[in-house]
């Protein structure tokens, strides 16, 4: 049996009885009815309404802000606005219900309170819409779960891997750093790990269950770099653009941004970017709404900023605003005493062929690999490795098993180990190691700086960028 609706009575004239009336079928038809006073306070709460929110005691609830029983209710609103929600969905815990809200008012048309009354599925003609409700929602939630895990953070400080002095202490302030809220700016050659540690400084930070949100400088193109930051307002664009969408920094609020190859971000970035910053407030593309964002920026280069800054290439205001807590992860030749350390986990994570025990160095193996000058660092060590167990005919990694991918030149390079070991040469690999011996000539003369670099070969940064990560060691 549904109990009846203890409506107020209201029967001061026709109008407020034809109302009255109203409210009691409502009653009637709802599996719950709440009434709130003008602050929003619970009055009266049914007893099948408590039943569906497991409420034990109605009349602790008497009283209450309707918010801490309910909190996601919109009665609040009604009794502000004096005006009626009448269809919504009102989501407690796991359950979704739907629901209809209307304004008391007194004779003088003043809100005295609201009533709220609520359909569970089994009112059948709700059913559909609430079955479809929730199954969108349990995609929805799928999807969001996916992507907070996809913009996760991967790698903590114990990935970073060293025993050298310099690392020993470049993690131990790192561990500092991550607990503080100043902008880090990460320095070193390519390849060192500078967004491993990156991912690593956002895992040990207290914004560690908040989204690490990742944007690479060279790889995306200067036209885009405004709406990938800043997002675009819906109708900014005709066509294709015509939908919102969110920037990085609203994706990142409550979590880390993390600039990779932030001395190749545009003049014109700059002072946009200098402005979030320092206000913490930007406005999307085609937008005059002020968002707010609370986001903590990691940035990372292997360029020498300060001498950017120096020749006017980088505003110096951006430049401290970002160094705020500075990092510098020294290069591989610099620490040898590393390199056994991280060849050996690199080996681990390598898949082993089915009957083997695993990959190891042998003392001839490692003796190459402490001689070389790694110019692509952890990258290219990483490469070398990789490479040496794919053409391995046994787990043992000699001497010869990794001369044989480190070609010539000493970098890494699988087509000059297949030409080392007589295989033909394919047209594919040697246009590869043509545009990868222009490219490196390229770094060189441009010093590192991928923007020159790319205008050196006539090609956009965006190119270049995509080049360096399909030979995989940039160096
Ligand atoms: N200390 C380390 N321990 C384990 N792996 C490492 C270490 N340093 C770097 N690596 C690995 O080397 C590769 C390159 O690292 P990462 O991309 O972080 O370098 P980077 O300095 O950001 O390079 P770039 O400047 O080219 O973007 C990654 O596969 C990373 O996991």
């Amino acid at each position: 049996m549904r109990e009846q609706a203890r409506v107020v009575p209201l029967n001061r004239d026709d109008a407020s009885a034809r109302l009255g009336e109203a409210l009691r079928l409502f009653g009637e038809i709802s599996e719950g009815t709440l009434s709130v006073d003008r602050e929003a306070r619970i009055t009266w709460i049914s007893e099948p309404y408590c039943r569906l929110l497991g409420i034990e005691d109605a009349d602790a609830a008497i009283g209450r802000p309707v918010e801490e029983i309910i909190p996601e209710s919109r009665m609040r609103q009604v009794v502000e606005t004096g005006r009626p929600i009448l269809l919504d969905l009102l989501n407690f815990g796991e359950q979704h219900f739907v629901v209809c809200r209307v304004p008391l008012k007194n004779a003088a048309g003043e809100v005295e309170g609201a009533m709220g009354f609520v359909f569970y599925d089994r009112v059948d003609y709700l059913k559909p819409i609430l079955d479809r409700f929730q199954s969108l929602q349990v995609k929805l939630d799928q999807a969001n779960a996916e992507l907070a895990r996809a913009r996760g953070a991967r790698y903590s400080l114990s990935s970073f891997i060293g025993v050298s002095p310099a690392i020993v202490e470049l993690k131990s302030t790192a561990r500092r750093f991550a607990l503080r809220e100043g902008a880090v700016l990460v320095q070193g050659e390519t390849g060192v790990g500078k967004e491993l540690l990156a991912h690593a400084l956002h895992l040990a930070s207290a914004r560690a269950s908040g989204p690490f949100v990742a944007v690479n400088m060279a790889a995306v193109p200067e036209t885009l770099l405004e709406s990938e930051f800043f997002g675009v307002a819906p109708g900014a664009f005709t066509g294709a653009e015509r939908r919102a969408r969110p920037g990085k920094f609203e994706l990142a609020d409550g979590g880390t941004l993390f600039l990779d190859e932030i001395g190749d971000m545009p003049a014109a970035i700059q002072a946009k970017f200098l402005r979030v910053l320092q206000e913490g407030e930007f406005e999307a593309l085609g937008s005059n709404t002020v968002k707010h964002v609370n986001v903590r920026i990691v940035a990372a280069t292997s360029q020498n900023l300060e001498a950017k800054v120096e020749a006017g290439a980088f505003r110096a205001d951006l430049y401290y605003r970002l160094a705020v807590l500075p990092l510098f992860v020294p290069a591989l030749r610099e620490r040898p005493e590393d390199i056994p350390v991280i060849a050996e986990r690199i080996l681990d994570d390598i898949p082993k062929e089915p009957g083997f025990g695993g990959w190891y160095l042998t003392d001839s193996g490692l003796d190459v690999l402490l001689a070389h000058p790694w110019p692509g660092n952890v990258r290219e060590l990483r490469n070398v490795l990789e490479r040496a167990t794919a053409l391995a005919e046994c787990e043992a990694l000699d001497a010869a098993a990794i001369r044989r991918v480190m070609g010539t030149s000493g970098e890494a390079d699988a087509a000059s180990g297949a030409e080392a070991a007589g295989e033909p040469l394919r047209l594919a690999d040697a246009v590869a190691q043509a545009e990868a011996a222009a490219i490196r000539a390229a770094l060189a003369r441009a010093g590192g700086d991928k923007s020159r670099a790319a205008r050196l070969l006539g090609v956009s940064r965006s190119q270049l960028y995509a080049k360096l990560k399909a030979f995989g060691d940039p160096a």
